[in-house]
């Protein structure tokens, strides 16, 4: 089956600083895509290569099965786009800016844009001029999902908005999924992303750091541990841990009635350790799944540490 978004060493510089360098991607067909990074990492500039909003200066890039600076309008009308820097025409209300928009994004199913007004709860008869920045963001949400493209692609989407839209948002955008569009979100609200990516690349400085499916950017990171055990001393409870790969931060301390307190991080599989607690009394044990926002910010560490 063709990616809904194929690049190989896609790249973009401006003078001798590159934007973006070596990026590869395969977005599958009816999946949701993550690309989370910080801010500078690359990410609107990836977006708006696939819109051909800008050129790349090197490598390869297909959407929808189509080179962008080829296939213009007709490619753009089965994307629907929401731009990281939302511009709208102030001199009108949400409705008429709307149907306005239906000219470049083609036919909207009639009811579909209240529907969707409904379900954002924006109101439509106000002047857009007198919105709020989340009620901007609402109407861009709107006109990026009204004509239902086969492809969305979202810089960052919930930016602004309150906690009940944003979950409105994750409801919608796993609609369009199962419904076999695909979906490319960009963010730094790392929540968003957990809750709806069947798929994430993380970017920084311009290239993919790392890629794979939330559960196994997890796997890969950090967990914390927290255990009381019954054991003779403290230094025995360090010696014993001593020997499990991939622990760090580890704090031991004697307590009341022959107990010790151990905190610590652990990186990866959780066995080693709990065959080396195995040998004392176990009297609580706490391992914390880390989520996805400490993956990424250790990931942004080691690629800071690493230039
Ligand atoms: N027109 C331009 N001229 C020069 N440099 C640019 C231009 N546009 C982007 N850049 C640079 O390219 C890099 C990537 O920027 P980009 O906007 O794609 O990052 P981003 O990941 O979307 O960041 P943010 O989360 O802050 O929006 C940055 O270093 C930025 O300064």
């Amino acid at each position: 089956m063709t990616a809904a978004i194929e690049t190989v060493a896609l790249e973009k510089h401006y003078g001798r600083h590159f934007a973006v360098r070596g990026i590869d991607l395969r977005v599958e067909q009816g999946s949701i895509f993550g690309l989370i990074g910080p801010n500078g990492a690359g990410k609107t500039t990836v977006l708006r290569m696939l819109l051909d909003i800008i050129r790349p200066t090197g490598g390869e890039l297909r959407v929808l099965g189509r080179a962008p600076r080829e296939a213009g309008a007709a490619l753009r009308r089965r994307i629907g786009y929401l731009p990281g820097e939302l511009k709208l025409d102030d001199r009108v209300n949400g409705r008429a800016l709307l149907e306005r928009l239906t000219a470049l994004s083609g036919p909207v199913a009639p009811g579909s844009i209240d529907l969707l007004a409904e379900r954002l709860d924006i109101d439509l008869s106000r002047p857009v001029h007198t919105l709020s920045k989340g009620n901007r963001q609402k109407l861009g949400l709107v006109q990026a999902l009204m004509h239902r493209p086969e492809l969305l692609v979202l810089d960052e989407p919930t930016s602004g908005l309150d906690p009940l839209v944003q979950r409105e948002f994750i409801t919608l955008v796993r609609e369009a999924r199962n419904a076999g569009q695909t979906v490319l979100l960009s963010s730094h609200v790392l929540s968003e992303i957990q809750h709806t990516a069947d798929e994430v690349a993380v970017l920084a400085t311009g290239t993919i750091v790392t890629r794979g499916d939330v559960a196994s950017l997890r796997l890969t990171s950090v967990s914390r541990v927290r255990a009381v055990l019954s054991a003779g001393s403290a230094a025995e409870v360090r010696i014993a841990l001593g020997r499990v790969p991939r622990l760090d931060e580890l704090d031991v301390s004697a307590a009341p009635g022959n107990l010790v307190r151990l905190t610590c991080t652990l990186r990866g599989t959780v066995d080693p350790l709990v065959q080396a607690l195995a040998r004392f009394t176990v009297r609580d044990l706490t391992i914390e799944e880390p989520d996805l926002e400490e993956s990424v910010l250790e990931l942004y560490g080691r690629t800071t540490a690493l230039t």
